[in-house]
């Protein structure tokens, strides 16, 4: 691992609607690191996913994606050329292929393509919905195979939007279970955004707080603890 590998977001200033929601944010993650981003509704956590997925572009400071300058440098890196697997709270699958569609697109030409399609359906759990349309999925379903396509893409890393926010707890536990599971097997490193201290418990890893328009580092969850742990 080089001194330069991981997501380093550094100063980013960014204005939405004629007001400043980030000023002088900055977060480091290592590659195969876990993180875990909170802050209250409304704080810019998604604006901030937005912007390191290149979905957005900032006033100013810049995002280094193991040690090359992806925003905030010439020439601006399109969000596919970037390594990451993004699922956005609304995810957003392509309507006119269908399930397994939306992953083979994602994988190119690989030979095993149809077998790592169903090995990946099969753990997420949406193995019967691979020959379905997007648009005939529930929000739930959606987001499990949303999460299945960034997977398929074999990302060096995750960015996670509420990623069980659609789901009840018994569903919402084996997907972070199965979110674990990848992120540990693949060395992926993860972002993941939640409201849910359930879920940040379960992902047990460095925990970020957004607020007042900037990130805090303010320990590491653990599971059965009560949510926070350390600085
Ligand atoms: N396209 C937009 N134009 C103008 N304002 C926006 C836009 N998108 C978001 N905002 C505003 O920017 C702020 C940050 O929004 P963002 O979605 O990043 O917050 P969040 O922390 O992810 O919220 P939540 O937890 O509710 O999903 C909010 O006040 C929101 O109303």
């Amino acid at each position: 691992m080089g001194e330069t590998d991981g997501i380093a977001v550094v100063g980013i200033c960014k204005r939405l609607d004629g007001r400043w929601v980030l000023d002088g944010a900055s977060l480091h993650i290592g590659a195969g690191e876990r993180c875990v981003l909170s802050g209250a509704s409304g704080t810019g956590k998604t604006t901030l996913l937005r912007l390191i997925a290149g979905l957005e572009v900032p006033e100013s400071g810049y995002i280094d994606i193991d040690g090359a300058r992806v925003t905030g440098g010439e020439p601006f890196v399109a969000p596919h050329k970037r390594g990451l697997g993004v699922v956005l709270q609304q995810p957003t699958l392509w309507p006119s292929m269908t399930v397994a569609g939306n992953l083979a697109f994602v994988m190119g030409r690989a030979r095993d393509r149809q077998q790592r399609i169903l090995a990946l359906a099969e753990r997420i759990g949406f193995a019967e919905l691979l020959g379905r349309r997007p648009q005939t999925l529930s929000a739930g379903q959606a987001q499990r195979v949303a999460l299945g396509r960034a997977l398929a893409a074999e990302p060096r890393y995750l960015l996670l939007d509420e990623p069980t926010s659609n789901l009840d707890a018994e569903a919402r536990d084996q997907l972070n279970a199965v979110i674990l599971d990848q992120v540990a097997e693949q060395g992926v490193g993860l972002l993941y955004i939640s409201h849910d201290e359930i879920s940040a418990a379960a992902i047990a890893g460095r925990r970020l707080l957004l607020s007042d328009r900037r990130i805090t580092e303010v320990g590491t969850a653990r599971l059965g603890g009560h949510g926070l742990a350390g600085p």
